[in-house]
């Protein structure tokens, strides 16, 4: 029987390759108090993961991976409440990717829009957490998954 060619790392050692995570992050918007701004002056939710995490200090939406036997949806709704104690109205979603990070780990990341929730903000688990106007974003060290959105949202082609 042929065996299937092995990939070895640096120490000769076998490291299968890590099933593709499924990622759920949130949009979470809201309009700043001027009238007559274009979309691109709205502000998103951002957070920065902690120096201790791995991909430190890097900033994220929040959100998380999907666990067995949930939706999308719920899986947000988790997230959100675990991370920053609230109550959110999952909405359409705006975008997907897929990909490769260098240690081999691979994400399929879905974007969901929030723009309601209920309970009092609090930053859980990040390093920071800010309101950024969407024209702003591209000033923050975003993950590289993100990069492809953060122009669409920046320029406002997306919402
Ligand atoms: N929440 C969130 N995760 C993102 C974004 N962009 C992106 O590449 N990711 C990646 C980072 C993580 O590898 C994964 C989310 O996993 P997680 O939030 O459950 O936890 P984690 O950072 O501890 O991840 P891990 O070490 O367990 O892989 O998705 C984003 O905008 N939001």
């Amino acid at each position: 029987m042929k065996e299937p060619i092995r990939k070895l790392d640096a120490n000769g050692a076998f490291n299968p390759p890590r099933p593709t995570r499924l990622v759920v992050a949130a949009l979470i918007l809201r309009d700043l108090p001027t009238l007559g701004l274009p979309a691109n002056a709205r502000e998103v939710l951002i957070c920065q993961r902690k120096p201790d995490q791995p991909m430190s200090l890097k900033w994220e939406f929040p959100g998380g991976k999907i666990e067995n036997g949930e939706t999308s949806e719920q899986a947000l709704a988790r997230e959100l409440e675990e991370e920053l104690g609230i109550t959110a109205t999952i909405g359409r979603q705006v975008a997907r990717v897929r990909h490769k990070y260098r240690n081999g780990g691979a994400i399929d990341l879905q974007f969901f829009l929030v723009d309601a929730f209920t309970g009092a903000l609090e930053n859980r688990i990040f390093n920071d957490v800010r309101w950024s106007p969407l024209a702003a974003l591209p000033t923050y060290d975003f993950l590289a998954a993100d990069l492809g959105l953060i122009k669409d949202l920046s320029e406002g082609k997306l919402l």
